[in-house]
């Protein structure tokens, strides 16, 4: 079938729609991409949900509903901006609060807003959603997800191998020799590089790395922060986009210029990237990376010098490191009609391979 998949990640900046044709298990092909930016004014208010839902924003708060409508008719937009007509469109969302279940058995929540009824009457088109909550709901982590995918893309690659996405947090899909899934979050990336960014420059991330490669990581710091529980745990793990926020903002990063605070957040996200190495059954032959991040000099210097193995963009076997995510929930989407499990013990922890997501508007 034809899919538009949808993905809003968490560092805010705007929606991605790729079209993927895909039974969910294999890919027939891909088609166009966009990406259409949010408004300032968006973006704004939805870190103030973010922000919000850490303190507990109640489900109610006229505040959601405002910025659900908002945020579901950018993505009818980039539907539309693609010119296809699709079977089935995959959409994520935004996450506004991840709290996977702990050790010690706690029940677990996801929250992505996003309007899907809404989006299937703007679109027409079918809407598969709501893709985390039966992961949590059965003891999953409810992330990471694409792990499934990169392993449909990755089938004819050289094993084993890992794929990094570095977006606001960043994740791993570890595949091993015998084709099992290792995948996990595995720290913050560019989500605290762009908040320090913003509030030091006015811009909205550090163009090519600029910032960074102007200043010197704290080795102080970098240590001190290095020392987060995260990042020893044993998978199956995830993140929340402001999970580090503490240890951030109880660290002595708020006394360093702008390029040392912004070349120390970038050790961070490629020493974060090294420890989750250490946590792999064995090598990997190669590291793939998408998302923004590979787009920033000082992060791939930063892993090239960390990792043991050659780090290239995704680009390098021919895969676009924009539309991966977007992609991806165009596979699950279809995943999700046919009813075959979107997540496995090797990548949120569930028991068994696990079904997910909940289908609206006309078949
Ligand atoms: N040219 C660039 N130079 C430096 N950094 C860049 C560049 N382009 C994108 N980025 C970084 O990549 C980020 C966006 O990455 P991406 O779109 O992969 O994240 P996301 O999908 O929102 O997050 P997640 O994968 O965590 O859900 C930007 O916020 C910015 O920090
Ligand atoms: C809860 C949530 O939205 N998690 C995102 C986030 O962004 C990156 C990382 O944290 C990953 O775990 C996940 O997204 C990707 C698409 C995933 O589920 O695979």
């Amino acid at each position: 079938m034809r899919t538009i998949g949808l993905m809003s990640g968490t560092s805010l900046d705007g929606v991605d729609a790729a079209v993927v044709d895909t039974d969910g298990e294999r890919i027939g092909g891909f088609g166009k991409r966009v990406t259409l930016p949010y408004a300032p004014a968006l973006r704004r208010d939805l870190r103030a949900l973010l922000d919000r839902a850490q303190a507990g924003l109640a489900p109610d708060d006229p505040a959601l509903d405002d910025a659900e409508r908002r945020l579901t008719e950018v993505h009818a937009e980039a539907v539309a901006a693609l010119g296809v007509t699709a079977d089935l469109i995959g959409f994520h969302g935004q996450t506004i609060l991840h709290r996977p279940p702990g050790a010690a058995g706690e029940v677990g929540l996801t929250w992505q807003i996003g309007d899907a009824d809404l989006l299937a009457r703007l679109t027409g088109v079918r809407v598969a959603h709501d893709f985390r909550s039966a992961d949590v709901a059965a003891g999953g982590q409810g992330a990471p997800l694409v792990p499934v995918f990169h392993a449909v893309l990755a089938e004819a690659l050289p094993k084993p191998l890992a794929v990094l996405n570095l977006g606001g947090v960043a994740n791993l899909t570890f595949m091993g020799r015998d084709g099992g899934l290792v995948a996990f979050d595995t720290g913050p990336a560019n989500g605290p590089l762009d908040d320090w960014v913003r509030e030091h420059t006015g811009q909205p991330h550090d163009e090519s790395g600029r910032l960074a490669l102007a200043g010197t990581a704290d080795a102080d710091v970098l240590g001190e922060l290095l020392t987060h529980p995260y990042l020893s745990a044993p998978p199956p793990k995830s993140l929340d986009r402001l999970d580090f926020q503490r240890s951030l903002a109880g660290s002595r990063l708020a006394t360093l210029s702008p390029p040392d605070g912004a070349a120390t957040l970038v050790a961070l996200a490629a020493h974060c990237v090294a420890a989750a190495g250490r946590l792999l059954p064995e090598p990997p032959l190669r590291w793939l990376v998408a998302g923004g991040g590979r787009l920033n000099p000082a992060i791939m210097r930063a892993l090239a010098t960390l990792l043991d193995a050659p780090v290239h963009p995704v680009e390098a076997v021919g895969w676009d490191g924009d539309a991966l995510e977007a992609q991806a929930f165009g596979v699950l989407a279809a995943r999700v009609v046919r009813g075959l499990p979107l997540s496995f013990p090797g990548t949120t922890g569930v028991a068994r391979p696990w079904p997910g997501g909940r289908l609206t508007g006309a078949a």
